[in-house]
């Protein structure tokens, strides 16, 4: 079946995170559509209830396109740590949040190093992405890098867990990249590779 391909216009970034709207920002930029994020709309965050990167995704890209009539684009992600048998995965932003509801995503690491008593330091960055279209269609792409976790936290660039992650093969962490270099390893640019193929 081939992919439905997503016309010139408004995209809708189902998130409300801005680096990950920077990123995608970046990665459209050459396809002629003008990417107005979720946040900026005004519209409420759906509660992320699915247990599977693909559910959340999903969730998201919906309840925006429903919101707005236009096609949606969301990005559902987190780091599978392997020597915790996959977490905090579906469940990495959560990992995060501090008692005053606020992000800390070297405590978040913290925690990993506690739990993780072995030497095993290797992890992997995954993203899935779902395109919603107003009448209900879906499609959805993923991405992965495998790498390692280091603590403490170096470099200052990209979100999240960036300082803390090194892809395999390279020496620096996401933090320490630029936004380009970033991208040619990344989660979310290879998710988006698939996307771009199939729908744009
Ligand atoms: O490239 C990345 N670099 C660093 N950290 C990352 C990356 N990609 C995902 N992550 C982390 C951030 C967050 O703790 C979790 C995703 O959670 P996730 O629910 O998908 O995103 P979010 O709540 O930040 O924004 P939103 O749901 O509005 O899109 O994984
Ligand atoms: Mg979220």
């Amino acid at each position: 079946m081939t992919a439905r391909h997503l016309q010139p216009g408004q995209l809708v970034l189902a998130s409300h995170n801005a680096g990950k709207l920077r990123e995608f920002g970046a990665l459209l930029a050459p396809h002629g559509l003008e990417l107005v994020s979720a946040g900026a709309l005004g519209l409420p965050e759906p509660e992320e209830t699915g247990d599977t990167f693909i559910a959340n995704a999903t969730i998201k890209a919906l309840a925006a396109t429903r919101a707005t009539g236009l096609p949606a684009l969301s990005d559902d992600s987190g780091i599978e740590v392997a020597a915790l048998g996959g977490r905090p995965g579906v469940r990495t932003a959560d990992w995060a949040i501090q008692a005053d509801g606020s992000r800390d995503y070297a405590a978040a690491m913290g925690r990993v190093a506690a739990e993780d008593g072995s030497a095993d330091r290797r992890c992997a960055f995954v993203a899935v992405l779902v395109l919603a279209w107003p009448d209900g269609h879906i499609e959805s792409f993923e991405g992965r890098v495998e790498g390692s976790w280091v603590a403490p936290p170096r470099g200052g660039n990209g979100f999240g867990y960036d300082p803390m992650f090194v892809p395999e093969g390279e020496s620096l962490t996401f933090g320490e990249m630029l936004p380009e270099q970033k991208a040619r390893h990344s989660h979310r640019a290879r998710a988006f590779v698939a996307l771009r193929s199939a729908c744009l």
